[in-house]
């Protein structure tokens, strides 16, 4: 406890302190149960006549936790505020630079930053690209529904997830990893084990050598040195394939920006849309209208783009005829699914950092110290019951025109992020999140179901204190039993 920094007062026109601290480290809620916390906190500060904004200590960090339309306004739009510093200093889920090893790796002038990134994830994700890996992302999907055969059951968070981190890996990564099998599975297991390092204190004291940060560095040194072969023998052999490894290679990218960007783009690409695709399924298994709704949309779809002669085919082949406009566009029912799963299913804090170098003041006069973290609880809005009247049910209907919950208040939908980090994967995001649940709903009937194979109406309740988007556990657990339609 003598290696922790000693929490210095906050300045007086700060929002007001937590209540809830634990001497010397601060607001351990903040990891214990997030989102009660938060929503406690707000409550208690609203009641006293203050927006809700609160701030709080976490070892030695300060943090700001922003509230209400004018904090979130500031949060989101303000560009003093930066967002890598946030995400590298309490989110954890990422390996760290130091894990990696890339942080000394010498003779190497061109380093990675987040520029450097942003750019390159904004040229690979462009429509032609997207247009051009469609078959790829069409024939991964079939035989991965292949797989699975004519009947059977499927544990989503398991089959679906580890669909859509090949698809991430098509688009953002190499096909090294995409077509072979057993690499393909590992660097999938030690992405996993690194996101389930992200303890609180391997968060908070990243220098720890604790059990979570021993697993981390272990993991994180293997996916190096598997990426680093596969793009060291590249380069020597002079070989070149069609994916976007090449096109880094091709611009000249140094190997830790070439490291870097793969697992920092298989990251950001995995997390979110793998666990809301497998959600997306879970929902439409447990709510009739709607994947009544979604089926005829598909068949609306095909009917419109795939020329007579074919429509004797069933659904799937259809589906494969599709061209890229009507997968990007005309699924506009899968959108909301999509739309209303983000929503429950993105948890935790959007964070940013004050590293300015001096105070920042925000459009209600509070003091963002110097150096300081922020921390926006993305429930704040989305579970809002003015907003998203009874926020934790499933409803894409909430969009639709004559409701459109979304368009109640300023940012009252940031699953997307908004002002100034839009999500840059969005566009990829829709596209293969249609494609799976159009080719799953096309080719299969399911139901869900219990660990005892029993039929479920309903989902389990989501726990919302978690600190991300995550895989459901324990009696949050459910399968799809599913059997192949006849056509
Ligand atoms: C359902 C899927 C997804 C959801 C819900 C989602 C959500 C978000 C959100 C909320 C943010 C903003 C975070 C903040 O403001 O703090 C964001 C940013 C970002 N997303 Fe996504 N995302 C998804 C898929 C993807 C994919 C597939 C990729 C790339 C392959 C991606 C790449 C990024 C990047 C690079 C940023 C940072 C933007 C910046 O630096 O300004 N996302 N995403």
């Amino acid at each position: 406890l003598l290696l922790i920094k000693q929490p210095t007062p906050f300045d007086p026109h700060s929002p007001p302190p937590a209540e809830s601290r634990v001497p010397l480290i601060g607001s351990l809620d903040f990891f214990w149960r997030r989102w009660d916390w938060f929503a406690e906190e707000k409550h208690r500060l609203q009641q006293q006549g203050s927006s809700g904004a609160f701030s709080f200590w976490l070892a030695g960090w300060k943090v700001v936790a922003p509230a209400g339309i004018k904090g979130r306004e500031y949060f989101f739009s303000s560009s003093q505020l930066d967002f890598d510093g946030g995400y590298a200093a309490l989110f954890g889920q990422g390996p760290r630079l130091e894990d990696i090893g890339t942080d000394k790796m010498e003779g190497d002038a061109n380093q990675a930053t987040p520029q450097h990134f942003s750019k390159r994830i904004i040229a690979l994700l462009k429509g032609g690209r997207l247009g051009a890996a469609l078959p790829a992302l069409i024939s991964d999907t079939k035989a991965r529904l292949d797989e699975l055969g004519e009947e059977g059951t499927t544990n989503p968070f398991d089959s679906i997830y580890s669909l859509v981190f090949l698809l991430t890996v098509r688009i953002v990564g190499c096909r090294d990893i995409a077509e072979d099998r057993k690499t393909l599975d590992l660097v999938l297991k030690l992405f996993n084990d690194i996101e389930k390092s992200a303890t609180m204190t391997t968060i908070l004291f990243p220098w720890f050598p604790g059990p979570a940060k021993i697993k981390r560095t272990i993991s994180a040194g293997r996916l190096y040195m598997i990426l680093k072969k596969i793009v060291d023998e590249r380069k020597k052999n002079g070989t070149t394939a069609q994916d976007p490894l090449q096109y880094l290679i091709d611009e000249g990218d140094s190997m830790v920006q070439i490291i870097e960007f793969l697992i920092g783009g298989l990251f950001a690409g995995l997390i979110n849309s793998g666990i809301n695709a497998a959600f997306i399924l879970c929902h439409l298994g447990v709510t009739p209208e709607w994947k009544f709704k979604v089926l005829d949309e598909i068949r609306t779809v095909c009917s419109r783009h795939v020329p007579a002669e074919h429509h004797h085919l069933p659904l799937t082949k259809q589906l494969e005829l599709l061209p890229i406009e009507a997968w990007e566009n005309d699924f506009p029912m899968i959108d909301l699914c999509l739309k209303d799963s983000i929503r429950i299913h993105l948890h935790g804090a959007a964070l940013r950092r004050n590293l300015t170098g001096k105070d920042l003041k925000t459009n209600e006069g509070d003091v963002i110290p110097d150096g300081a973290l922020l921390a926006y609880h993305l429930d704040e809005i989305h579970q809002d019951p003015e907003i998203y009247p009874e926020p934790t049910k499933w409803d894409p209907a909430r969009y639709l025109p004559e409701r459109a919950e979304d368009k109640k208040a300023p940012f009252a939908y940031v699953g997307w992020g908004a002002g100034r980090h839009p999500c840059l994967g969005m566009r990829f995001a829709k596209l293969e999140n249609n494609v799976i649940v159009a080719f799953f709903l096309a080719r299969f009937e399911y139901d869900v179901v219990d660990a005892e194979g029993e039929k479920r109406s309903d989902l389990p309740p989501v726990d919302r204190n978690q600190h991300s988007a995550h895989k459901p556990e324990g009696a949050e657990r459910v399968w799809l039993k599913y059997k192949a339609r006849k056509e």
